[in-house]
């Protein structure tokens, strides 16, 4: 293999998605002389635009999916090879890829991404939605449609059953209250109402010090209908590979071939039990089946609640796997629980001269305490700005921190059309039962959590307009006793920007 080298970079980076582009931005911006490849699956490569820094660690961009060539005419020194890599080989430094070149790199950084975790890989009315091939077979096969079952409670699902319309949608979760990945059960009983009512009222902002909610019983299932007038617009694009992002569903028509509203009907605390054929539902049809007639659906999906669904397709929203096959084999990565290639302080997987960013991989630094990793846009920008950033200074000799950017978790985002953000241990992740929660929540306009651990506040949920994310901010990273303000710290009468100015 090492003979068979067409060409050896100074530095190779794989994948086009954010992670990998913005490792290649920083590297040659850092050294514009080094011989940089970036080698993609993907036709189009991923760029961060409208670059916002909102507050010290909240960012905001938009993502544009581009022509590789705007990226080499900024950057004479990169090349972009469209392809797939087929095999590594970390001993001789050396890669190939899927048209059968060999290239050499004396640092590498993979930015594979990951792909769909699926309820099952083999049943072709099981989809995922990753890109915008799978975003497309979803507005293909929606159009058809006249009922879907959504399955998981995290990103994905929270978009789709929003979005969807003119379909009944069957949401299966196996929580007791929606969006686990984002939300307690506060603020999903904050967000359910939109699943229903076209428009948010207006209250007064009502205090509740400590935060308690109504959970449905084990099982127990809500159905909600909600008129929405709009229509989004279709998109041509045809790229495959890097993963879809921020107002993926703005570029698509999520429309089911019936007219009008949204209809969501929840299943809670219940998982997928079996997901059958017409033909196989025929040879032994569940008691549970109801007024379903068997033979009516192309696909049937029993739930661990005992409920039986026909349904036109199944969306599996269920998560990500790190897309590490093709770089495992014949080496010696360090893998993570979650499947993920490991990476130290400095991007840098267990194999040498090899780091990895994004999706891919998995952060096994020792956290801040108030930092995790959840596989988002932001975080793959972040990391691929940091791993560029190492192999620069590798290669350059000079020392290196970890980023800022590292000690405060935080997300800005959209869901049921509200403001989402979230700060730090927003869930009291790792925190037990040493933590406390002060709540403030007008219905249909705002919803503010702190969670508060020793005193000190270690997390926040801010949905709506509530213009406290920066305040907020700083009062986690200052790492200030609050015991002395109690409740007060969400009482809507006060200006807390300027009382803690
Ligand atoms: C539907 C959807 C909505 C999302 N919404 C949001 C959101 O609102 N906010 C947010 O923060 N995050 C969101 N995310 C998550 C976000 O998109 C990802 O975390 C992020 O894009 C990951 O970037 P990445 O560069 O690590 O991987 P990817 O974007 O997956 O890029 C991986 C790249 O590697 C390439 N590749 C893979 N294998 C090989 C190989 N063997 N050889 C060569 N190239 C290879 C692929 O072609 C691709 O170009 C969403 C994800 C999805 C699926
Ligand atoms: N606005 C945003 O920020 C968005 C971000 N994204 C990101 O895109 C990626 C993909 O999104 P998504 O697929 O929704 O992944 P997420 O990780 O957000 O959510 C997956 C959900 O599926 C549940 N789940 C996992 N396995 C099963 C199973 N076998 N049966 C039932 N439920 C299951 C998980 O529960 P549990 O957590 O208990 O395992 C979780 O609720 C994620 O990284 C996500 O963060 C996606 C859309 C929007």
């Amino acid at each position: 293999m090492a003979n068979r080298k067409e060409k050896t970079f100074r530095f190779i980076i794989i994948g086009g998605g954010i992670a990998g582009v913005t490792c290649v931005e920083q590297l040659s911006s850092q050294i514009p002389s080094a011989d940089v490849a970036l080698i993609t699956a993907s036709p189009h490569i991923k760029t961060v635009t409208n670059y916002r820094q909102v507050s010290k660690t909240l960012e905001e961009f938009d993502v544009e999916e581009q022509a590789s060539s705007v990226l080499e005419e900024k950057f004479p020194n990169l090349t972009v090879i469209h392809s797939a890599v087929k095999s590594l080989h970390t001993r001789s430094h050396s890669l190939e890829t899927t048209d059968g070149r060999v290239f050499g790199y004396e640092k590498l950084c993979i930015c594979g991404g990951g792909r769909p975790k699926l309820l099952t890989q083999e049943n072709p009315y099981v989809l995922g939605i990753r890109d915008t091939d799978s975003a497309q077979e979803l507005q293909k096969r929606l159009s058809k449609a006249k009922r879907i079952v959504v399955v998981g409670n995290g990103g994905i699902a929270l978009e789709l059953v929003y979005e969807v319309e003119g379909c009944e949608v069957i949401w299966a979760v196996k929580d007791k209250a929606i969006g686990n990945t984002f939300f307690d059960a506060g603020a999903a009983q904050f967000l359910i109402p939109s699943l229903e009512a076209a428009k948010p009222e207006k209250d007064t902002p009502c205090k509740r010090p400590r935060y308690t909610t109504e959970e449905p019983a084990p099982g127990g299932s809500h159905t909600f209908t909600a008129d929405r007038n709009a229509r989004r617009q279709g998109s041509s694009s045809t790229e495959a590979g890097s993963a879809l992002g921020p107002d993926w569903h703005e570029g698509i028509v999520l429309q089911g071939s019936e007219q009008g509203t949204r209809r969501v009907s929840l299943e809670y605390q219940c998982e997928v039990e079996k997901i059958f054929t017409s033909e196989e539902l025929l040879n032994s049809p569940p008691q549970t089946l109801g007024h379903e007639n068997v033979g009516s659906w192309p696909v049937y999906i029993k739930l661990t609640n005992g409920k039986t669904f026909g349904c036109d397709f199944v969306v599996s929203a269920t998560g990500v796997v790190p897309n590490t096959e093709p770089f495992l084999h014949g080496n010696n990565f360090a893998l993570a629980d979650d499947g993920g290639l490991q990476v130290d302080d400095h991007m840098m997987t267990s194999e040498p001269d090899v780091y990895a960013a994004g999706d891919v991989c998995t952060a096994c630094w020792e956290h801040s305490p108030m930092w995790q990793q959840m596989r988002l846009w932001t975080q793959a920008r972040q990391m691929g700005w940091y791993a560029g950033r190492c192999m620069a200074a590798q290669v350059l000799s000079e020392p290196i921190e970890l980023d800022f950017c590292f000690e405060l978790f935080s997300h800005i985002t959209k869901f049921f059309n509200y403001k989402v953000v979230l700060l730090g241990k927003f869930n009291g992740q790792g925190l037990g039962s040493d933590h406390e929660l002060l709540v403030r929540c007008t219905k249909g306009l705002e919803y503010v959590k702190v969670v508060l651990s020793g005193g000190r506040m270690v997390g926040a949920v801010l949905i709506g307009e509530t213009d406290l994310e920066e305040t907020f901010e700083n009062l986690i990273l200052n790492e200030m006793d609050l015991t002395p303000y109690g409740e007060e710290l969400l009482n809507p009468n006060i200006d807390i920007e300027d009382y803690f100015d």
